[in-house]
């Protein structure tokens, strides 16, 4: 096991079937981290997160989760914790009751003192002795976040944790695996939200059709990447288009969807083109006020990838 990994992966294999879910994956995840995982519909990301948790066996490849080998059989690898496709909870029983039963299967005491600490973490104090069978979706995955909690995960996996939560609860839920993180739990996640991912993770992997198609620092994306799309505001439009169609590497673009204002250009570039279009600017006395990616380099990644599937099909 190389030092500080949470997550060694190699050629894993995992088929239903004749579908091949994960076709060779190689993945590191260091301790600490917050990693997402992120691709298309049927790209494999839940398939891999149910092999991090125990819940299936990978068909071939090695893989060391928190510096142990997982063997053949089912089960739970050590200091892991978390859940795919929802958590599973009793529906008839309330948000404390639920956490007590999980504390008792354990052999814990029912009334420990951790079942309000975690429910206080995720936010449901209020709530702590109301049924879910009336929870929403977004009350019932701080609840499973809860649950996760309780053992105190060196690994806590999450599908789609996000998902159903309103813009208070996410910031909420984002507070709570940004400190994780930060006291040493390792987190791998999977979103469609690129923004979530964004905020985040520090490492993303993109999954399509079960293989790894890039992995490392989301700011390594943005350089490796093809060119962008960015949108300037300046203090002179017509002068920095001008500047802009002049500059070798630069392409100025029109058609910049339903929002275009005639005071923002638009150029397609890659950094290094892009950086000295702003010195151009500057030294020609044109003020630049904002630029920015018209969609960040995960989301065009992202896009790149699905477009790129549809045309293969
Ligand atoms: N239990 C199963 N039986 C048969 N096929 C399965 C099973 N689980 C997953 N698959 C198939 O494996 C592939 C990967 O599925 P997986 O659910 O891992 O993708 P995903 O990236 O999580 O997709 P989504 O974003 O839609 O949740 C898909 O083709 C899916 O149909």
């Amino acid at each position: 096991m190389e030092a500080g990994l949470a997550i060694r992966a190699r050629g894993i294999t995992k088929c239903f079937g004749d579908v091949v879910a994960l076709d060779g994956i190689d993945l590191d995840v260091a301790q600490g981290q917050i990693h997402g995982l992120v691709g298309p519909n049927g790209a494999g990301k839940t398939t891999l997160l149910g092999l991090l948790l125990g819940l299936a066996v990978a068909d071939s490849g090695e893989l060391e989760i928190l510096g142990t080998p997982v063997g053949r059989a089912l089960a739970g690898p050590d200091g892991v914790a978390g859940f795919v496709d929802g958590p599973g909870l009793y529906p008839s029983l309330t948000a404390r009751g639920n956490l007590a039963a999980l504390v008792s299967l354990r052999g814990g005491d029912r009334r420990s003192p951790e079942i309000d600490d975690v429910l206080g973490q995720v936010g449901l104090t209020d709530v702590s002795d109301d049924r879910v069978r009336g929870f929403s979706l977004g009350m019932r995955q701080r609840l499973g976040l809860a649950a996760a909690l309780l053992t105190k995960p060196r690994l806590l996996v999450l599908d789609e944790p996000s998902n159903g939560l309103d813009p208070a609860g996410k910031k909420h839920v984002h507070g709570v695996l940004a400190r994780l993180a930060t006291d040493g739990t390792t987190i791998v996640l999977s979103s469609h939200r690129m923004d979530d991912v964004e905020t985040l993770c520090s490492e993303v992997t993109l999954l399509a059709t079960g293989r790894v198609v890039f992995s490392g620092p989301l700011g390594k994306l943005a350089a490796e990447n093809r060119e962008l799309d960015y949108r300037l505001l300046t203090s002179d439009p017509t002068a920095a288009h001008r500047v802009a169609a002049d500059t070798a590497g630069i392409r100025v673009v029109d058609d910049s969807g339903p929002r275009q204002d005639a005071d923002v250009l638009v150029v397609r570039a890659l950094v290094p083109a892009l950086d000295e279009l702003v010195v151009r600017l500057v030294r020609g006395g044109i003020a630049l006020r904002e630029l920015a990616p018209v969609v960040s380099p995960l989301e065009a990644a992202f896009l790149a990838l699905t477009e790129q599937q549809e045309s293969d099909r």
